[in-house]
């Protein structure tokens, strides 16, 4: 039997999932969302840019080719692009439209299944152009990238490189005859390769390349370079660019290649805000940092703890919805087959995905501001904080970027069969939010610039000098005694500054003992990075730990008493199921017992049941429009199996009876004809 809500038909154990939700839902939506402010305007932006209806498609997407798969996406890319100037804009409370709303962020997100082509412009040429230019530079240039007047991207990375930013290959060298750079790509692998949009949507882009003048090379630095023709669109003398072919995901991304063939752009064009190069080809260096010109990628490794955050509440939301329609198996005969929501091991699936999404969601705030704290010292011209952000940023992505993926992919195996489907949502979710892990700096590269910084608070420790506030805890490492095991929250949390600690110092030791049998310092650092990347990583999940259960106590302070206990379940059971995890590494660093971690494991299975009645309220909660879920499966109403035939008959492949492919091929082979 089906109900209706707000109009809707819903399938009956949705309805009595909500029903049964003992918490107000909409609070727990003001704290996801950062206050009850920001939903309504979150509400109002969303009912501008979706009720018009201008983010559907005739066609599935993934019914399309690749270049009307591409076509499609840049059409929408220029409806949301001019919502966004006009409308959005406004709404946002923003001067110009431009990076600072994650809600249109994320809105856009109705418009695309795969992503923007625009993503770049946004995500990182504008920002390169905030971040990189004197103020002249950026008052020519900004108000035409904001204005979409002109397109761009950042291309840095190239075939032979991508982490090793100094390692680039391609040159920019300084020609004080003409006042002109000479951009070239001496070599196959210093061709750029990756960026979005540069293979056939941009004009524009930031180039990172290796700066000669008065022959001296002066490292990797920006430059702006137009590559198209502003009206015909055709690539410029010089420039050979493409698309780099089909990928796991971002396939309406035409990321792209590009070689310079001794291509001149004017001096100014060099973005001159860290260093400048004169008229005569003097070079002169303004940052008092060296790695300030790395801005743009710290920008976007503190965005995508929010971008992360907000794909895993979307996976989350459609595997929970659906394990409360799926039924499946009878353990016990005499009564129906359960919802696999009721099964303790789907529970286990699922609701780490949800305490997840709010922990990452929480933190991502908690950084950005971190970040704007970070920006307004630099701006006095005190860099002194970058280090430590630097390696929280850091780690902060790799760790955002690998669970959320890891957590999404559980989502996928917890909607067994049918979550394998594309109209499911969560294919497409999992292969963006996979390549997070991967671009704006490896997993693993990135722990480890966390642990040099670690490294070094620890010997700073040692010398009985004052630490930063990350890394604070470090103080205690040297007490001489295993951590007291407590399993109150604060104390798992002191658990987990305690195992950061204690991986950190058994690095240090190994590579002191390991220096001290001949070896280098280098060879040494090489030959700990397996423990130096699980120390940073037990760093980043005490960080983690910390800021989400501190950043929820202060959040629900005027909560409502339901609301209050079950956000307080969801901080504990992300404690308890990261302390399950671990358990080799408290035993090594801590206090705890045996008998701990099987009562530990018991109180886990019982929050576990606690939170069952809530499930389907939490991921509510999250507020996601069906328009941004894109799936079959975790449509708010619950429509599943009508939803995945109504989507099947769409298939071109049902269009006719009886396929070509009988005529061709079939017939011929079973009459013995081929
Ligand atoms: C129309 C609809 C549109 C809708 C869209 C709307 C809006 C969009 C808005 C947002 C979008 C959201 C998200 C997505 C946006 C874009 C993302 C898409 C694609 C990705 C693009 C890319 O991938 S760009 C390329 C990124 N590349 C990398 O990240 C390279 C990684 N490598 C490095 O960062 C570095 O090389 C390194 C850190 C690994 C090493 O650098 P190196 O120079 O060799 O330095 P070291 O010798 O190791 O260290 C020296 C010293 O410097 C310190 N350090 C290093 N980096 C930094 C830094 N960034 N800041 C501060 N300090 C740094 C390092 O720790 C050392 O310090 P010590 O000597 O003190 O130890
Ligand atoms: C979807 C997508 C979009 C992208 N968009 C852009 C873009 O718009 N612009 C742009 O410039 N780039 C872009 N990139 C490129 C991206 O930034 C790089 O791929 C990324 O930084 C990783 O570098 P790499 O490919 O050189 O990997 P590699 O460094 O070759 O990594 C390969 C392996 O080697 C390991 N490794 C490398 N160095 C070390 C080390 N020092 N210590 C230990 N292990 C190491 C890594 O951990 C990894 O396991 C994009 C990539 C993807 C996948």
């Amino acid at each position: 039997m089906t109900q209706t809500n707000n109009n809707m038909t819903v399938n009956p154990d949705l309805a009595m999932e909500r029903a049964k939700c003992n918490f107000n839902v909409l609070e727990v939506t003001h704290i996801f969302d950062g206050g009850e402010r920001n939903t309504l305007q979150r509400k109002k932006i969303e009912d501008v840019a979706l009720n018009s209806g201008a983010s559907k498609d005739a066609l599935g997407e993934e019914h399309m080719s690749p270049k009307e798969k591409y076509e499609n996406a840049v059409r929408k890319s220029c409806i949301y692009a001019t919502m966004m100037k006009n409308e959005l804009a406004e709404l946002s409370g923003l001067e110009s439209f431009g990076v600072s709303s994650p809600v249109i962020r994320r809105t856009a997100d109705a418009f695309f299944k795969e992503v923007s082509p625009f993503l770049l412009h946004l995500g990182m040429f504008v920002p390169t152009i905030m971040g990189q230019c004197t103020p002249e530079q950026q008052s020519y240039w900004l108000p035409r990238a904001l204005d979409m007047q002109i397109i761009g991207t950042y291309a840095q990375t190239e075939l032979g490189h991508g982490t090793f930013i100094r390692g680039l290959e391609t040159t920019a060298t300084y020609d004080p005859e003409t006042e002109e750079f000479v951009l070239h790509s001496p070599t196959l692998s210093s061709y750029k390769w990756w960026a979005g949009g540069l293979g056939k949507t941009v004009n524009y882009c930031i180039v990172v390349a290796q700066l000669y003048t008065k022959g001296e090379c002066h490292g990797t630095h920006p430059f702006i370079v137009q590559i198209r023709d502003e009206d015909t669109h055709v690539p410029l003398p010089g420039i050979k660019v493409g698309e780099i072919g089909p990928k796991m995901g971002f396939n309406t991304a035409d990321n792209g290649f590009l070689g310079f063939d001794h291509y001149r752009i004017p001096r100014e064009h060099m973005l001159m805000k860290n260093a400048q190069v004169l008229k005569d080809g003097t070079y002169v260096k303004v940052a008092r940092h060296g790695k300030l010109t790395y801005g743009t990628m710290v920008f976007v490794r503190v965005v995508l703890v929010n971008e992360v955050a907000f794909n895993l509440a979307k996976a989350s939301t459609i595997a929970v919805r659906y394990s409360a329609i799926r039924r499946q198996s009878k353990p016990k005969p005499d009564e129906v087959e359960p919802q696999i929501l009721d099964y303790v091991t789907q529970q286990h699936k699922l609701f780490i995905a949800i305490a997840t999404a709010h922990a990452l969601q929480l933190c991502s705030t908690w950084l950005w501001e971190s970040f704007s704290a970070v920006l307004a010292q630099m701006k006095g011209g005190n860099t002194d904080t970058l280090p430590e952000f630097h390696a929280l940023s850091s780690c902060l992505k790799a760790i955002s970027t690998s669970d959320s993926a890891h957590l999404i992919e559980q989502c996928r195996h917890a909607c067994g069969g049918h979550g394998y489907m594309i109209s499911s949502g969560i294919p497409n979710l999992y292969n963006f939010v996979s390549a997070t892990r991967t671009y704006e700096g490896d997993y693993t590269v990135l722990l480890l610039q966390t642990a040099r910084f670690l490294v070094k608070a620890y010997e700073q420790a040692e010398a009985k000098k004052p630490l930063t506030p990350t890394v604070s805890y470090l103080a205690h490492a040297f007490s001489g005694s295993r951590a007291t095991w407590d399993n109150s929250p604060d104390g798992i949390i002191r658990s987990f500054q305690a195992l950061a600690a204690g991986k950190t110092a058994v690095c240090v030791t190994n590579m002191r003992k390991r220096m001290r049998a001949g070896l280098s310092q280098v060879d040494a650092w090489e030959m700990s990075t397996i423990q130096l990347v699980a120390a940073a990583e037990a760093h980043c999940r005490a960080v983690i730990a910390d800021t989400y259960r501190k950043e929820i106590v202060r959040l629900t302070a005027n909560s409502s008493p339901n609301v209050k206990v079950v956000m307080d379940q969801l901080t504990t059971l992300y404690l308890y199921y990261w302390a399950l995890e671990r358990t080799g590494d408290l035993l090594m660093f801590t206090s705890v017992s045996q008998k701990d971690l099987v009562d530990l494991q018991i109180a886990y299975e019982e929050l576990l049941l606690k939170i069952r009645p809530n499930a389907v309220g939490l991921v509510d909660a999250f507020d996601l429009r069906d328009e941004l879920l894109h799936s079959t499966l975790g449509s708010y109403d619950g429509r599943v199996y009508e939803r995945l035939m109504e989507e099947a008959l769409k298939s071109p492949m049902n269009k006719e009876p009886v396929s070509d492919a009988y005529s061709k091929y079939l017939r011929p082979m079973m009459k013995g004809k081929l």
